[in-house]
């Protein structure tokens, strides 16, 4: 493991390491902010999933988050969207391929060697964060859009790995609408039963542990009546009893301004049930 970025922020360091993956097959870069209470102590960590297009950049450089995971002692560690690399298989456009690796481990070719982000962030992100930072094993998991779907399903399928689960914006039934049947026709194969499994809506049915959900969703998002329809998950937590707030922000747009607008309110979520502060 390489660090290639330090930074001083908020009292602390923003860092990005690159790594080789063996879950991925490739170089792998991920982001961690360490606050000033990393100096002293291992922290609780809160894992970013970002969405289409992005890298581990957009984050750290947009959503304002660090100066939150300094006031709550939070380890921020944020990772790319896909596996890398000219080994890598890709597709024309910006919803398939590089920066759109949807967090599952992909059946079908020529995806399924390196497209396993499921794996990468349940099992061997974690493992390497808490080998080698000052991190707990407490960990908590957000993310927007395509990040809020891997938060979403990460955490429903997951029970007891993480303490807090939010989303911004998140595709909430991917096997509803285009952006996950174009990802899931690619990663998945025609067998839309396979699907389930990677759909939030899907699994809050039957989830067995009743994580809350917090979503935040801007009512002026240019995404929300094609690509994100919280409504759907919403109907399905409510028949399940599974908790779920969802909070509509008017005028607000799929981007980064949104994120920044609110970050603070899911850092400080996370911190309660991670720190209990
Ligand atoms: N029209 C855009 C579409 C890509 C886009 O909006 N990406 C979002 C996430 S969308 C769902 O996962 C994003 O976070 N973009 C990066 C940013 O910094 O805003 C395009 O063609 O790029």
């Amino acid at each position: 493991m390489e660090r290639i970025e330090h930074r001083a922020c908020f009292g602390g360091w923003q860092d990005v390491y690159r790594h080789e993956s063996k879950v991925l097959g490739c170089a792998m870069n991920f982001a961690v902010y360490l606050p000033p209470q990393a100096e002293k102590e291992r922290l609780p960590v809160l894992y970013w999933l970002s969405g289409l297009t992005c890298t581990e950049q957009n984050f750290i450089t947009k959503a304002g988050a660090q100066r939150y995971a300094a006031e709550h002692g939070i380890l921020l560690v944020v990772p790319d969207t896909s596996p890398r690399g000219d080994e890598v298989a890709d597709a024309e456009g910006y919803d398939l391929g590089k920066g759109a690796g949807f967090y599952l481990n992909a059946t079908q070719e020529p995806w399924a060697r390196h497209y396993r982000m499921y794996d990468y962030i349940v099992e061997e992100l974690p493992a390497l964060v808490e080998a080698n930072f000052p991190a707990t094993a407490a960990r908590a998991i957000s993310g927007h859009s395509m990040g809020g779907h891997g938060a979403l399903t990460i955490a429903l399928k997951n029970p007891g790995r993480y303490r807090s689960v939010s989303a911004f914006s998140p595709i909430v039934a991917p096997t509803q609408v285009p952006w996950g049947e174009k990802a899931f026709t690619a990663y998945l194969g025609e067998d839309r039963a396979s699907w389930k499994a990677w759909d939030a809506t899907e699994l809050v049915k039957s989830a067995p542990e009743k994580l809350p959900l917090l979503i935040d969703q801007g009512e002026g998002d240019e995404f929300l009546a094609s690509q994100l329809r919280p409504q759907l998950l919403q109907a399905a937590a409510e028949a399940a009893g599974h908790p779920l707030q969802l909070r509509l922000r008017p005028g607000y747009d799929h981007s980064y301004y949104f994120i920044a607008s609110f970050i603070g309110e899911h850092v400080a979520h996370h911190a309660r049930a991670l720190r209990g502060a």
